[in-house]
């Protein structure tokens, strides 16, 4: 790890960015675009691990897989499936359908689920089946019919966990040939929506795809801040870095602290940690490509800091409850914020509720993590016959069709007059 003082730290671009990346995206997209079906087995068989299974793992497959778990397993699954439902449906009260009178008009909206979805599901370096929970538990609670999770290589216990979240089938593909099947409906129904996390060639197909459906977000290799003071465990800080460096090579771990000589002790208990940690290889890349430690002066410049970078994961571990709460308050950008030593960023990874689908290089300036409405569509309405339409209503709209000079609108507006 790096690391820089407040006035010199510059943002870096996240690796989905990188030209090349994109370039291979890209070709990938446009000849399963161009050949289809075909080029989906060829690229599973390249890419994926696809072997000689089926491309697809249809709803029978998914209900034996679940059957047929050991019963260990499926404990910890069912609360933590649990506890993602009860989220994604409180987050689904909370919207509720609208209906007011406006010069003559009922004028209102309802909310309704997208046809299909396709959830992908990482699966390259782990098979990540709580990203499994965390993609489709949302859909399903939106109410949304076909579910398609998309991983590469995924063994039982995924497709298990696809059934217990309510996806109707897995299709054993990942990268940007998985993203472009869900796009372009090739062996699966098309998707309104595409969502779910993903390493650099999955966002930047993720990306492509926008122009086919809408898509949820770049959620990128793991990005996490840690906003630390004197008093911060460095053991804690360690393990926390630690445990997102371990995801990717790409992913992005940042120290953010007001003091040098507790920079100095995190830094030596992560290397401590690291040399007995069985993922170090990755978590080292990691570390070495875009690990970091800022030193700042101030708490004004950390928010600085970390509304610059925006990351996906922020962790505060600010002793002074004052402070600290301040110090929340101001903060602009980040996709989930984790307050208090005890608030480790692996809780939120599994067991919290809240999704752990959240926006990586530079998203968190735009947007907070997946939620059920991300697949829901809020349509509005106008209804007429409750009551005359106001005569005020129908000039202004005539006056403005005019100002267009749309006079089919005009006169379409006055015909209402009576
Ligand atoms: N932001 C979030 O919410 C969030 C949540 C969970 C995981 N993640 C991130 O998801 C990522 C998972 O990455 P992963 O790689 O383990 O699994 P993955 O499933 O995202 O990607 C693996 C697939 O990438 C494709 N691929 C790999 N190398 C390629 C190449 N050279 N050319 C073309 N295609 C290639 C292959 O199809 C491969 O199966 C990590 O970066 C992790 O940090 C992010
Ligand atoms: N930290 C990841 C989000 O960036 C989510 C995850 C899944 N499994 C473990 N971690
Ligand atoms: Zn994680």
């Amino acid at each position: 790890m790096k690391t820089t003082l407040f006035d010199q730290w510059r943002d870096t671009p996240s690796s989905d960015q990188d030209p090349e990346t994109i370039e291979t995206a890209q070709r990938i997209f446009e000849d399963v675009r161009t050949r289809g079906a075909a080029s989906l087995r060829e690229y599973g068989e390249k890419f994926d691990r696809l072997g000689d299974a089926a491309l697809i793992a249809d709803h029978d497959e998914l209900r034996d897989a679940w059957s047929n778990l050991p019963d260990e397993a499926r404990g910890p699954l069912q609360r933590s499936a649990e506890r993602v439902r009860a989220f994604a449906e409180a987050q689904r009260e909370a919207l509720q359908p609208l209906h007011i009178d406006l010069g003559g008009f009922r004028v209102g909206h309802h909310v309704l689920p997208v046809s299909a979805a396709g959830c992908y599901v990482p699966g390259g370096r782990y098979p990540l089946i709580s990203s499994a929970l965390m993609t489709v538990i949302p859909a399903a609670v939106a109410g949304v019919e076909e579910i398609t999770v998309c991983s590469p290589s995924p063994g039982a216990i995924m497709l298990a966990v696809a059934h217990l979240a309510g996806a109707k089938r897995v299709l054993r593909l990942g990268g940007a040939q998985g993203i472009a099947a869900l796009a372009l409906g090739i062996d699966v129904p098309r998707c309104d929506v595409i969502v779910g996390p993903g390493n650099r060639f999955v966002v930047a197909a993720k990306r492509i795809a926008q122009a086919q459906c809408r898509i949820d977000m770049a959620a990128g290799a793991t990005e996490l801040c840690v906003v630390a003071d004197e008093h911060a465990n460095p053991e804690y800080v360690a393990s926390d870095i630690l445990a997102q460096a371990e995801h990717d090579p790409d992913a992005r771990p940042v120290l953010v602290t007001l003091s040098e000589p507790f920079a100095k002790k995190a830094l030596a208990a992560v290397e401590r940690q690291l040399a007995i940690l069985p993922t170090r290889e990755i978590a080292e890349q990691s570390l070495a490509n875009r690990g970091e430690i800022v030193l700042v002066e101030t708490l004004e410049q950390a928010t600085e800091i970390v509304n610059r970078l925006a990351p996906e994961h922020l962790q505060v571990m600010i002793d002074d409850e004052e402070a600290c709460q301040q110090f929340v308050n101001s903060v602009r950008n980040a996709g989930g914020i984790f307050i208090g030593s005890e608030s480790a960023e692996v809780f939120g990874d599994y067991a919290s509720g809240p999704n752990h689908t959240l926006p990586t290089g530079g998203w968190a300036t735009r947007r907070g993590g997946l939620a059920v409405y991300d697949f829901l569509k809020v349509v509005t309405f106008q209804r007429s016959g409750d009551q005359p339409v106001d005569v005020r209503q129908i000039e202004d709209a005539a006056w403005l069709a005019e100002q267009e000079g749309l006079i089919g609108h005009a006169r379409a507006a006055r015909q209402r007059l009576g």
